[in-house]
């Protein structure tokens, strides 16, 4: 059985290999899952592309029934196939036929419905790759050819417009034009948009930078919104709304949007996820990207790592597809509102490392910063969000960023220069920034907004007092009783 087995896996797989290279990349991301007893499970897979509908049909209705009357755990799997269009851009569906060890053999699944189509285009997948995923793609078209990208430049924008328009130079499913909204703004008596159309660098928020002569910068943001399929969202989260009702109503339908913005929003209903912002305000889904990515590192290509957070797992493999280079790697979750709550907090955090650094504490007491910060994170994200994933933490957007951020971040920066400056933070940041906008004061500000509607200040000791010395009402040095006195250690 075993030797059957082998033998359809490299058949199999080197079918693959010959028929679409282009498909690897997907394969090799797919966990390989032991069978219902523990065995190893392979997989013999045909798909069909939809211009041969009938046959598809007919082999995926068989393989899907057959496949849910075989073992109802493999459902949860199954809905997390990522529906990928075929080579010609076209839908593709997959009649499964899987034979494990110990269980069935391919004889077995053959007379019962699972029809293994040799004269197709034949692959190897581990098991989840399969049944509810089947009827999407022969519904509807999954992927559309020709994707067209709209980032919204700043400093981070200018790196990941960078990134964005190398990569759908190589992509055919793309556009290969990335029209980039840019706040108009004087650089030394000319346009910033003229400058980066001309000199191909941000030379304000990013200079050194080169973006790709595809990357088109535009000041007219509902002509740099309208024709795009995917919205990238890379602006200091002050002015998400102000920028989603310049382009309300003007959005292609089916448009999806991504939101790298590091923040929350404060409204009647509490405090909201910027994405859900995006949503609510446009009418869009909306994915996010967090992750520990300052962005003249990343602008030096020094390797790091992202995770982008998107609920439907295909959607969130094919932006993968947008960002991810070899030195800009990025695991998918679908725990989206975790990753978001993350690299909001973190910011928080931040500036608690600030206070120590300029108090001159050193590192150890920075570490007990990031662990206590950490711990209230787990827990304001559990308040807030019940279905959080701890692992989730571990990925960029939990730890990595946190850390980054306490390190070199420009909250940190800010809020060191704060302690002996006798200056406020909105001066500083001024002083300091040139024109880039700081994310932790403000977000400690609406996250205290609703500790205290919901009397939870006590319980995040860390999070109130930073915001309390932000705003002035504690000294620097108070923070440090903050740090002793922490429940954490009572
Ligand atoms: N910079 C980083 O290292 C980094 C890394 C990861 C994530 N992020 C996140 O990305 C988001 C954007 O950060 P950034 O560093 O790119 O921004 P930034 O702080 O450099 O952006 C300031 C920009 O805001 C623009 N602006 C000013 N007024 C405006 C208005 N009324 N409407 C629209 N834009 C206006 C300015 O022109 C300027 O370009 C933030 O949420 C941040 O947390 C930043
Ligand atoms: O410079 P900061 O503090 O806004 O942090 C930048 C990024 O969020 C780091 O990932």
């Amino acid at each position: 059985m075993s030797e059957q087995c082998t033998k359809l896996i490299k058949n199999a797989t080197s079918e693959w290999r010959r028929s679409d290279v282009r498909y690897l990349s997907h394969v090799q991301q797919l966990p390989k899952i032991g069978g219902a007893d523990g065995s190893d499970v392979c997989y013999n897979v045909s798909c069909v592309s939809q211009g041969r509908s009938e046959q598809c049909k007919k082999l995926t209705k068989n393989a899907t029934s057959e496949w849910r009357r075989s073992d109802v755990r493999y459902l949860s799997h199954v809905q997390q196939l990522p529906k990928i269009g075929g080579a010609d851009g076209s839908d593709v569906c997959y009649n499964v036929s899987c034979v494990s060890q110990g269980r069935h053999s391919v004889a077995e699944y053959q007379h019962k419905g699972c029809v293994i189509a040799k004269r197709l285009r034949i692959m190897w997948l581990p098991f989840f790759m399969i049944a509810e995923g089947i009827n999407s793609v022969l519904n509807k078209r999954c992927i559309v050819t020709s994707l067209q990208i709209s980032p919204h430049l700043f400093k981070l924008g200018s790196v990941i417009a960078k990134i964005v328009g190398n990569n759908v130079l190589h992509n055919d499913k793309f556009v290969k034009e990335v029209p980039m909204y840019v706040y108009e703004e004087m650089v030394d008596g000319q346009k910033l948009t003229e400058i980066i159309n001309t000199k191909h660098e941000n030379i304000k928020y990013l200079p050194g930078c080169i973006l790709p002569d595809n990357v088109v910068a535009n000041p007219d943001i509902i002509d740099c919104a309208k024709d795009a399929d995917i919205l990238v969202f890379v602006i200091p989260h002050q002015f998400v709304k102000g920028i989603c009702k310049s382009i309300k109503g003007k959005l292609k339908p089916g448009a999806f949007g991504i939101s790298l913005i590091k923040g929350l929003d404060i409204s009647e209903n509490g405090l909201e996820l910027i994405s859900h912002v995006i949503t609510k305000e446009l009418g869009i889904n909306c994915a996010v990207l967090m992750g520990a990515n300052i962005a003249p590192e990343v602008a030096k290509e020094n390797y790091c790592e992202a995770t982008i957070g998107c609920k439907e797992k295909s959607m969130g493999l094919l932006l993968k597809e947008i960002f991810q280079t070899p030195y800009f790697r990025i695991v998918v979750v679908e725990d989206d509102e975790t990753v978001e709550l993350c690299g909001a907090l973190k910011n928080i955090v931040a500036v608690g490392a600030g206070f120590v650094e300029g108090l001159k504490y050193g590192d150890n007491t920075k570490a007990a910063v990031i662990r206590l910060g950490l711990m209230e994170m787990v827990k304001f994200i559990e308040e807030f969000y019940q279905k959080s994933k701890i692992d989730t933490f571990l990925e960029s957007c939990g730890i990595a960023d946190l850390v980054t951020t306490c390190y070199s971040g420009r909250n940190m920066k800010v809020a060191r220069a704060f302690v002996h400056s006798g200056k406020t933070i909105q001066d500083l940041e001024a002083e300091m920034l040139n024109g880039q906008k700081l994310q932790g004061p403000p977000t400690a500000a609406e996250v205290n907004t609703m500790l205290k509607q919901k009397n939870l200040e006590d319980r995040f000791p860390l999070f109130t007092a930073i915001h309390r010395v932000c705003i002035g009402e504690l000294k620097p040095e108070d923070f440090m009783e903050c740090l002793k006195n922490h429940p954490e250690h009572l």
